[in-house]
């Protein structure tokens, strides 16, 4: 079976200064892959490309082979995204957005929405499924988000920062969610900050650093016997300050 995921030489700059450089990435079909790095490593930029929302200046990304820039459509049949910001059609409420997007994506009438009241159900949003997406919470707008991009049963789902905004007894639903999409055969690319929960959920991690993945492989081969946070640290965090300054928030 093709890898769900295969990153080539993805590069991408901003006004001539570099975001991603020359990033592959291979993330095996039926993994669990978790993607951390500092704030402005590359992660959403990578991931952007990677699902076909932000032209590459170079590489490539493939979805279990399909090309995502020259196949858009077959790719996005077998993708399922949560964006970093969700360009959400605002005025709709939870249920609407559902109905609108599957419909669009070419499921039937019966099929959205038996799926949608499934998902509002799992995802405890029944009580918002009236409420405009506009006035919904952070995490509401993620959880809405996590519904959209399972809706048309891909099989990688593609999630920038997930967890983020979600409350505890939601996020376990939704790791729940995600462990069943994986033993029924679906592969997961998430980004995080949570070192904690990559390393419990996650069968493979790649850290970013600098637009450029630093390690790569199964969570046991890059934590070798440590702690991933560890790990990450020396990886990264090297030439981060302390906060040894400040001294005037003593006073
Ligand atoms: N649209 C944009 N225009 C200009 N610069 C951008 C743009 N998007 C990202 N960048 C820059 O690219 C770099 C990588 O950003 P990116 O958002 O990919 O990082 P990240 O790893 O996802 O960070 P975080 O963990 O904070 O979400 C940063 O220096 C950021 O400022």
């Amino acid at each position: 079976m093709p890898d769900a995921l295969r990153l080539t030489g993805l590069t991408k700059a901003f006004g001539g200064k570099p975001a991603v450089d020359d990033l592959s990435l291979t993330v095996p079909a039926g993994s669990f892959y978790g993607l951390v790095g500092l704030n402005g490593a590359g992660k959403t930029t990578s991931l952007s490309m990677a699902v076909g929302l932000l032209r590459p200046d170079a590489g490539r990304a493939e979805v279990f082979g399909v090309d995502v820039w020259t196949e858009p459509e077959r790719a996005k049949e077998l993708l399922g995204v949560l964006p970093d910001s969700l360009g959400m059609p605002e005025r709709l409420t939870g249920r609407e957005v559902l109905t609108y997007l599957g419909l669009l994506r070419g499921l039937d009438r019966s099929a959205v929405d038996a799926r949608a009241e499934e998902l509002l159900t799992v995802l405890e949003l029944v009580e918002a499924e009236k409420t405009l997406v506009s006035e919904y919470s952070t995490g509401m707008r993620k959880k809405i988000g996590l519904a959209v991009a399972l809706l048309h049963a891909p099989r990688l789902l593609v999630l920038d920062e997930p967890f983020e905004a979600v409350d505890p007894v939601s996020a376990l639903t939704v790791r729940r969610i995600l462990r069943r999409f994986i033993d029924g055969g679906g592969s997961v690319v998430m980004s995080s900050h949570v070192m904690a929960l990559v390393e419990h959920i996650c069968d493979h991690v790649a850290v970013i650093d600098r637009g450029r993945v630093a390690v790569s492989g199964t969570v046991g081969e890059v934590k070798a016997g440590r702690g991933l946070e560890d790990v990450f640290v020396d990886l990264v965090g090297g030439r981060v300050e302390g906060a040894e300054g400040l001294a005037w928030l003593a006073s």
